[in-house]
């Protein structure tokens, strides 16, 4: 990386929960980092506010309705950011020769071709979006290795894992016996399970310790955020998944664990800020400013451990069923969870069925030979199970 000038970041998904707190480390350190590229989905004024203060290159928006109206606003500002649109313009900025790092702060699959871009291109890729690299797998991290790309966690668990490492890779297998992916447990940790049926969005989205994307918070409340970070682990830190266990910590102050060969077990904690995975990530191997409130263990609140047992949490169990279930798998269970999550929201689906519809589309959608060796193949199978899904709750609702 040169340092001799400021870092040119990129930030996709910059209007969401990573998106803002990213940028508000950003803010902290103006000498250093510099805004090339911003981009949202639907927000426009939350994105023109943002290219206002910012001032970046470029500002994406995918839908070509919503970058013209960006486009009209921006010069009745006399901003001089260039508004792009269509899917491929993510993967042009993250992948421009003049970036050296990307947020990957996008939710879901959609964020895959960019963090490919990104990583093709050799970036210091910032990976938030985990749905990119459980779909993503084997070829995800091929395209770092091959684009020499500096991958580092933003998942405050796999950040948490990250930190209690050394820098070199090489040592880490010999190292690790196994690592411990907390979990808070999410709102409904204690809530008889029979009176899931009716929960709402909203209580679902009432995440205990973290504020965060709609998106992300029903995953907390189904444990398929823990699904999801089991496999994110897996290519992160290239384990078996057998070596990935998850225990759950209702206070959300130790971030997850290494347990070595020689059983000492190394833990990374602090106040439940995603600053301080983001400030990492931006300035690793250094460390910088976070804005984060330092961790007070006199403050009285204890540290609990549970067991994330599976009759409560079942969708938990998903991940391992498809780790090691055939290639493709990981990317199947991510297409039916963005399906049913959606359909939750929307309130076309009960929080009760989510497990069940992610359960029955894995059982049922099979990858073809080959089929994950390519962006185009991946992007095939999670349309193919996002089709399933929807036949599903079509025939849930008639
Ligand atoms: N929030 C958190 O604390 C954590 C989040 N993560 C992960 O980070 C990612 C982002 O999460 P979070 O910030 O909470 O999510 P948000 O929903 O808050 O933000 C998502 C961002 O992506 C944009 N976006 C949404 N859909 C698309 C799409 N199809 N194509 C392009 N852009 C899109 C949104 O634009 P718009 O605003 O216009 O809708 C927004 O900028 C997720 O993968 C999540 O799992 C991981 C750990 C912690
Ligand atoms: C902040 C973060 O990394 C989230 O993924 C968080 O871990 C969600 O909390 P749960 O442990 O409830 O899934
Ligand atoms: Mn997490």
């Amino acid at each position: 990386m040169n340092t001799s000038r400021r870092q040119r970041v990129c930030v996709l998904g910059s209007t969401g929960s990573i998106g803002t707190n990213t940028l508000d480390v950003l803010a902290r350190h103006p000498e250093q980092y510099e805004v090339f590229a911003l981009s949202a989905m639907s927000r426009v004024d939350a994105l023109l506010a943002q290219c206002l203060q910012w001032k970046p290159r470029f500002a994406v928006m995918p839908e070509e309705a919503a970058a013209l109206e960006l486009r009209r606003l921006l010069r009745e500002q006399g901003s001089r950011t260039e508004v792009l649109s269509g899917v491929q313009a993510l993967s042009e900025v993250a992948a421009h020769p003049e970036v050296d790092a990307v947020m990957a702060a996008i939710v879901g699959a959609a964020g895959l071709a960019p963090c490919l871009a990104a990583a093709r291109a050799g970036k210091r890729l910032m990976l938030a979006n985990k749905e990119a690299i459980v779909v993503g797998g084997a070829l995800f991290m091929q395209a770092v290795e091959q684009g020499g790309a500096t991958l580092l966690p933003v998942d405050s668990e796999h950040s948490a894992i990250f930190q209690c490492l050394p820098e070199d890779r090489s040592t880490w297998a010999q190292r690790i016996d196994h690592i411990v992916l907390t979990a808070s447990g999410g709102p409904f940790r204690q809530r008889d399970p029979a009176t899931l049926a009716e929960v709402t969005p909203e209580q679902a989205c009432a995440h205990p310790n973290w504020v965060m994307g709609r998106k992300i918070s029903v995953d907390s409340a189904t444990m398929m955020n823990k699904a999801l970070e089991v496999i994110e682990a897996r290519w992160l830190f290239n384990l078996k998944p057998e070596q990935i266990r998850v225990l759950i910590h209702p206070q959300s102050i130790i971030h997850s664990m290494v347990v070595c060969r020689d059983n000492s077990v190394l833990a990374q904690l602090g106040t439940p800020d995603m600053r301080v995975p983001i400030a990492y990530a931006l300035s690793f191997p250094a460390r910088i400013e976070s804005g984060a409130s330092r961790l007070d263990l006199l403050a009285g609140k204890d540290l609990c451990f549970e067991v994330a047992d599976e009759p409560r949490f079942p969708g938990l169990y998903l991940s391992w069923q498809a780790l090691k279930a055939e290639e493709g798998a990981t990317a199947v269970l991510n297409a039916a969870n963005e399906v049913a999550v959606a359909a939750f929201l929307d309130r076309h689906l009960r929080f009760d069925q989510i497990h069940a519809l992610n359960a029955e589309v894995l059982a049922t959608v099979h990858p073809q030979a080959g089929q994950c060796q390519s962006l185009e193949g991946l992007l095939a199978l999670d349309a193919q199970a996002r089709q399933a899904a929807r036949e599903r709750i079509e025939k849930l609702r008639a």
